[in-house]
């Protein structure tokens, strides 16, 4: 079975190879956003969240001037009840595959956690170390976003103009993680996502991700 039309898909991915990036409001089928949600805060009880850390696989560090999120890595084989995601996502790998002759092969999600007045400074996905991140994805999770509470993703355009995209529920961004530089300014409320990278071969370094 197939989430979205081919015609979907296609629009969603004809939009990426023109400008970088897309974005999707209402992407989800509610109950997949409601289970999400509810995975969310199961996770926040279970206290699994970590700090995100920067740099290489060899050389991380913890760097709250950089980025100050939490964030709990997802594994497919556990994680279990996000499985029609999982599914949602390897579809979408399929279509870019397929019509963009991308040769994605695999993927890694985590849950993003970012505390009041946190932020993540300007930076790209893909950078030497890290060079298998083709496609960054984010699915904001935050139901009760409202102007004021910043947290806003700001996409630096290959034009010199800036985005700015306001955190909503249920709203899809995704960008080629080569050519986006991208930042998340400061949030005034706990913002909360699920982030997470399309990547050209599989992952070999495990949960010593960034
Ligand atoms: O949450 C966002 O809007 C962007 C997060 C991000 O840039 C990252 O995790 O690399
Ligand atoms: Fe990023």
């Amino acid at each position: 079975m197939t989430y979205f039309s081919e015609e979907q898909w296609l629009a969603w991915i004809d939009q990426l190879s023109e400008d970088n990036y897309v974005i999707v409001d209402d992407f989800l089928p509610e109950v997949l956003f409601k289970d999400i949600d509810a995975f969310f805060v199961t996770k926040t009880a279970e206290d699994v969240f970590k700090k995100a850390q920067i740099g290489t696989n060899t050389a991380l560090t913890v760097a709250p001037d950089i980025r100050g999120d939490y964030i709990y890595w997802l594994d497919p084989a556990v994680d279990i009840s996000l499985t029609p995601v999982f599914e949602i996502i390897r579809e979408c790998i399929e279509k870019l595959n397929r019509y963009c002759y991308l040769s994605l092969k695999e993927f890694e999600f985590h849950l993003a956690l970012y505390p009041e007045k946190t932020f993540y400074k300007r930076h790209i996905d893909q950078f030497k170390n890290r060079s298998n991140r083709m496609i960054s994805v984010i699915l904001y999770l935050n139901k009760d976003w409202q102007p004021g509470h910043g947290g806003e993703l700001k996409i630096y355009k290959d034009n010199g103009e800036e985005l700015v995209v306001n955190p909503l529920a249920n709203r899809l961004v995704m960008f080629n993680s080569a050519k986006v530089p991208h930042e998340v300014l400061v949030t005034h409320k706990t913002r909360r996502s699920l982030t997470g990278w399309l990547l050209y071969k599989p992952s070999t370094i495990g949960f010593l991700k960034i």
